[in-house]
């Protein structure tokens, strides 16, 4: 059976005292038994403090990039060994903000699924069409580059990799996808999987939907048979609503 994976992304937000507060009060409201794997992916500064300050918790840290080298001459980089130090077991590669506004590329993405597998940590691969590629037909053909660039003599086996298909006309916009399209498109990244590799890998694959995922919509999207969760960023900053996101939507 599939993982249900609820994962929030923070961007470029929260300072120290922000999240510690942040992680004690989810401690409070998350204290009942889970039904689903809890990631948070803070900023890179606040991985430490989010490790301790959740020690005690089954909620998961994950980061939000990696470099592909384990250590090395690399100003400003992070690399998978110097995360899981930080208490991460999940990072997040090949974020659409990451292609777009930093210009990264399959080549560098397929370097760092391979980094992060070869060191245990559990990508979260992003993949998603622009508007412009949704409006001329385009969103399953570039899906599928991604994942067969980004993949490329990427050796999976179950439980080792998360795919979160987040479209990027609806992330931080407020315009979700229709959670009927987004069942479709990822059905389809479920069948380029199947094709890459075999039917029985691409079924244990937890595949989650991205884009302005929010506490009234997030039922919606997990009544689909292929959603098997949600990358939550801008409704994952305030404490309360990412608990009852995990929570389906409930009351906390
Ligand atoms: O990684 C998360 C996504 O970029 C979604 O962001 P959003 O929930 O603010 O639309």
């Amino acid at each position: 059976m599939r993982k249900t994976v609820i994962a929030a992304n923070w961007k470029m937000h929260k300072n120290l005292s922000e999240t510690e507060e942040y992680g004690q009060k989810l401690m409070t409201l998350l204290a009942s038994p889970l039904d689903a794997e809890v990631v948070i992916c803070p900023a890179f500064t606040s991985l430490q403090v989010l490790s301790k300050t959740l020690e005690k918790s089954p909620v998961k840290i994950g980061a939000q990039n990696l470099f592909w080298e384990n250590s090395g001459a690399y100003t400003g980089e992070i690399s998978a060994p110097l995360l899981l130090d930080c208490g991460c077991r999940y990072v997040i590669v090949g974020h659409s903000e990451r292609r777009h506004l930093m210009n990264e590329s399959d080549a560098s993405i397929n370097r760092k699924l391979k980094a992060a597998l070869n060191n245990s940590l559990i990508p979260i691969f992003c993949v998603g069409e622009t508007l412009p590629e949704r409006q001329n037909n385009m969103a399953r053909q570039v899906i599928k580059e991604q994942l067969s660039r980004g993949l490329d003599e990427v050796s999976l086996t179950e439980g080792k990799i998360v795919i979160a298909y987040e479209p990027v006309w609806a992330i931080g916009t407020g315009i979700n996808a229709n959670p009927d399209d987004a069942q479709e498109m990822i059905a389809f990244i479920r069948e380029t999987l199947a094709g890459l590799y075999n039917m029985e890998l691409a079924q244990s694959i937890s595949i989650l939907y991205g884009g302005s995922v929010k506490t009234d919509n997030i039922a919606d999207f997990m009544d689909k048979k292929d959603i098997d969760g949600a990358l939550v960023g801008g409704a994952s900053l305030n404490v309360h609503d990412f608990a009852r996101i995990v929570r389906l939507g409930k009351d906390v």
